[in-house]
């Protein structure tokens, strides 16, 4: 975009009125109206409020709770949740200030992932689509927040393509965070730079002297010099807008970490810090049902516990028997996906694993087998184990939590004749049973806290492994089949992203044990 059409931009700055932030602007600057034009955008710029025009919440405390729980601990959640009341009494400025140190004072600034792997998906969720399309309109899409730049930039840039994102910036000390907010703008990084264009164009880049003048600046002086729209948003309107679907994003959301899987809002967390000690004595009991008890006894013992599984099979029975070995394929879903294939099936299975930890497998009911990540000898050392006996492999080598399937492994067509695929469907209302950090040992004892996990498990009719429709096919085929079969029969949308693209993602490593 040229400096010229820049300068002709017409900001639209859609935001709610806020506390700190009062409508000043509606009367003070440019024109004002209810609903944008959105014609002609794409030669524009569109400057929006995250929290006033984008999501269709302004509340930030979940977000900063999830920070808390997630990169700080359950003792700083409950810290911040304790300090909520008195939050939520101060004004919007002193409460993000409150909640920035709480959430940040202590973290390594090397360690902190949630702004990319665990935020994202809270904030789409959020997302409203009457305020999305406004953004997605404009040719150049800046996105201003009073949370911290880290908190927002990974959502904002990853997902939503937004070019220039303003938020606060946090103070740092030996690269750990103070829990201060920068007062000026710092650095001439990307985004400093693009700042600096965009209001160099604008003609207010010698006024810009600390973040928040930024936003005033955005607020109430941008449009004195340019030609301008303002839209209003206020509550009332958004709490009609409707949350933009997730076959709207504009990049899928495959892979996302941490450990809660409900949005932290004041009353969600204090139910969650209340069924902490019913949930860990209730994992206990489920625990050592599945460890102690037959199949037979156990199904039922653990749905009268609250975990919930439903068993689909095929109009051929036969892959049920149990005549012999049978490999098993499956797709992903948690650490249990064998135990839950193993009960359905009434026997004990062969699981192989990847990464799983070693206290795991000590507790693991089933057997479990590592693979090395050698082609040859992860070959050799299945096809030995579907010799043996029944044998469950995950071909995409690690568990994805939302409705995509990773590229399948080609081995798994290649050591057997024939395969029963299986459909795995998982559902929690409040921990994911899953991770990429170092706690993974706490896998299966999160899933079991959830107060009424579900499962639902599907064989699907078995398949020969040397041919798709009685044409012959490559190993390299026949994966890509089976992964499509599962995902048709799931409604899940395949993929060739790898086990290494998400903990590259997610965790900053490639997933090797
Ligand atoms: O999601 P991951 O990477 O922990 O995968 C666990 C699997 O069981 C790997 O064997």
């Amino acid at each position: 975009m040229s400096s010229k059409d820049l300068f002709k931009s017409v900001l639209f700055l859609c935001r709610f009125v806020l506390p700190r932030r009062p409508s000043a602007c509606h009367t003070n600057h440019g024109r004002s109206q209810r609903h944008p034009s959105l014609e002609d955008l794409a030669s524009q710029t569109v400057v929006c409020d995250v929290e006033g025009a984008l999501l269709r919440t302004s509340s930030t405390f979940p977000y900063f709770m999830l920070v808390a729980l997630e990169a700080g601990g359950f003792l700083r959640g409950l810290l911040l949740l304790l300090l909520h009341p008195l939050i939520s009494c101060l004004g919007h400025e002193v409460g993000i200030r409150i909640m920035v140190m709480v959430c940040f004072f202590g973290l390594r600034k090397e360690d902190f992932r949630v702004g990319r792997a665990a935020l994202p998906k809270f904030f789409l969720e959020q997302v409203g689509l009457e305020g999305f399309e406004v953004l997605r309109r404009g040719g150049r899409r800046v996105c201003v927040s009073s949370m911290p730049t880290v908190m927002v930039e990974g959502f904002l840039k990853e997902y939503l393509d937004v070019e220039v994102v303003l938020g606060r910036e946090l103070k740092l000390l030996g690269g750990y965070y103070t829990g201060l907010m920068e007062d000026r703008v710092i650095g001439f990084g990307h985004v400093d730079l693009a700042h600096h264009q965009l209001f160099t164009h604008c003609k207010v880049s010698h006024h810009i002297s600390t973040q928040y003048e930024v936003y005033v600046h955005i607020n109430y002086t941008v449009y004195e010099s340019i030609t301008c729209e303002v839209c209003l948003v206020g509550e009332a309107e958004k709490r009609r807008w409707h949350p933009l679907p997730s076959s709207q994003y504009p990049k899928p959301l495959v892979f996302h970490d941490g450990r809660i899987a409900f949005t932290p809002d004041a009353i969600s967390t204090l139910c969650m810090f209340l069924w902490f000690p019913l949930g860990f004595a209730l994992a206990f009991a489920r625990a050592l049902v599945f460890l102690c008890l037959p199949y037979a006894l156990c199904v039922p013992l653990l749905a009268f516990l609250g975990m919930h599984s439903r068993l689909i099979t095929s109009d051929d029975k036969e892959e049920r028997r149990g005549d012999g070995s049978q490999l098993y394929i499956c797709n992903h879903r948690t650490l249990l996906d064998g135990l839950y294939i193993s009960a359905a099936l009434g026997r004990h299975l062969t699981a192989t694993t990847y990464s799983v930890s070693r206290i795991s497998e000590w507790f693991s009911p089933i057997r479990t087998v590592r693979l090395t990540r050698n082609r040859e000898e992860d070959a050799a050392r299945m096809k030995k184990l579907v010799q043996e006996g029944d044998l469950l492999v995950c071909p995409e080598g690690t568990t994805c939590r939302e409705p995509y399937l990773l590229r399948f492994s080609q081995l798994v067509a290649e050591i057997s004749r024939e395969v029963v695929p299986v459909a795995l469907e998982s559902w929690v209302s409040m921990f994911y049973g899953t991770s990429t950090g170092k706690l993974k040992f706490l896998d299966p004892l999160y899933f079991l806290m959830n107060p009424f996990p579900c499962y639902e498990v599907e064989f699907m009719a078995r398949v020969a492994t040397g041919a798709i429709g009685g044409k012959e096919c490559s190993s390299y085929e026949m994966a890509n089949h089976l992964q499509a079969e599962i995902g048709t029969r799931l409604g899940f949308q395949c993929t060739s992203l790898t086990r290494k693209d998400k903990y590259l993602l997610l965790a900053g490593n490639e997933g090797t044990i």
